[in-house]
């Protein structure tokens, strides 16, 4: 790797439904930071067909091609997958999400990292004093439980193992910490969320989750939380859980989209799937990184031209961040996005009329404005 300016290879996946269309404005995003005239990084795009399309191309949600490009990737950006047409499809890793879980494996992309915040755009359902201030990260364990446990499925009889060993907690505990430890905020909690009341997995969950971060991250505050609970609080005093939300990766997919009640919306929110520590500055070696939007294809909204993009863009901010240690390129993706929020303009799921291409290029005219300063 080249300290001068690296070229880092990007697998672009549009997917199904909405997905090409907040990807488009994302990679764009991407454009305008490589092409600055102090641009830091060049970036490699290598579009692919994934899920859906690409079973409508080739019979299958993933070749082995797109596989082995994800895995020698620098980072992956996934719009999102799948759709009715395909849904008779669903089998094991069949289908367009299976072939999402493939790819997150082949990776070992153990980490997933879904920020949510508050943004002062009125949208929340939720009462503004309720929602001002909430700032957290749900850290979802990414490549273990029940997803990828072996599944039995017959007409009559189906089950999943939820399993998970003392490594996989471990890993993601020491991640959870090291997220405490690194935010800006004066608090360093990590909140677990489990069903240790019922679950065996929950109960060495929560066992090793105590032991490790104790251990090795005395500075951090552990609470341990019901994850059926823990959706009320989230409603009720959002703000309580400010720092990490850590969960397992079923209760940690319900959380971060229960997240979305706080901003009022699915499409603003961001995700990254990690493989390691995130990268600290630019320079260091590339983290591998597979960034996707918290929302899926949105069937009911695609090819309309109104989707959200933010969550898109905001997921590229985290790709500059978390995988290439490119810090004030993320901070300004993010300041581009909050002023043209604080701007007035609104997608529909925001109650507003602007389009995604134009949420897309206000976004892009005030990140140029920042890059330019
Ligand atoms: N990463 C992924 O590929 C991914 C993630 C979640 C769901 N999915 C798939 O997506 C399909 C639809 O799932 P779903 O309907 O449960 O969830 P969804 O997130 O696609 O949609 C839920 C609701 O939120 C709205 N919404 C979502 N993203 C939006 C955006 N960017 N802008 C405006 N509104 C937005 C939708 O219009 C819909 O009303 C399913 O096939 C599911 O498996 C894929
Ligand atoms: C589509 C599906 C595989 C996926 C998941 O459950 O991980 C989605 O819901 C998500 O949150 O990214
Ligand atoms: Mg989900």
């Amino acid at each position: 790797m080249t300290k001068s300016k690296p070229e880092f290879s990007i697998l672009v996946i549009g997917g199904d439904g909405i997905g090409p269309e907040v990807t488009a404005e994302a990679t764009a995003v991407l454009d305008v930071i490589s092409t600055h005239p102090k641009s830091r990084a060049a970036f490699k795009l290598l579009p692919r067909l994934f899920g859906g399309c690409s079973i409508d191309a080739h019979g299958t949600p993933v070749t082995d091609e797109v596989l082995e490009t994800g895995r020698k990737a620098d980072a992956i950006l996934m719009g999102a997958v799948g759709g009715p047409k395909w849904d008779g499809m669903r089998r094991g890793f069949e289908g367009p999400e299976g072939a999402t879980l493939r790819l997150r494996d082949v990776t070992q992309v153990y980490a997933n990292l879904r920020p949510c915040e508050y943004f002062a755009a009125g949208n929340s359902p939720l009462r503004d004093e309720l929602v001002r201030g909430a700032k957290f990260i749900v850290l979802r364990e990414n490549c273990g439980g029940p997803f990828y446990g072996p599944k039995e499925e017959t007409p009559d009889y189906a089950s999943d193992l939820w399993s998970y060993k003392r490594s996989e907690i471990e890993r993601i505990a020491r991640m959870a910490a090291h997220l405490a430890l690194s935010s800006a905020s004066p608090k360093k909690t990590v909140t677990s969320c489990d069903k240790a009341n019922v679950l065996a997995s929950s109960r060495l969950w929560r066992k090793v989750v105590q032991e490790t971060i104790e251990k090795e991250f005395p500075e951090v505050e552990i609470v341990h939380q019901l994850a059926d609970s823990a959706t009320t609080l989230m409603m009720m005093r959002p703000t309580l859980f400010n720092g990490v939300i850590l969960a397992d990766n079923t209760f940690g997919d319900i959380l971060s989209d229960l997240a979305g009640v706080i901003p009022g919306t699915l499409g603003v929110l961001p995700s990254a799937c990690l493989a390691d520590i995130p990268a600290q500055k630019w320079g260091d070696d590339p983290v591998k990184g597979f960034y996707e939007p918290v929302h899926g294809s949105a069937p009911d909204i695609a090819g309309k031209g109104i989707a959200n993009p933010i969550g898109a863009i905001l997921s590229v901010a985290l790709m500059l961040r978390y995988s290439f240690g490119m810090e004030e390129e993320a901070a300004a993706v993010e300041k581009a996005v909050n002023s043209t929020l604080d701007a007035g303009f609104r997608t529909k799921d925001m109650r507003g009329t602007t389009s995604t291409k134009d949420m897309g290029s206000l976004v892009r005219e005030a990140l140029q404005q920042l890059l330019d300063q």
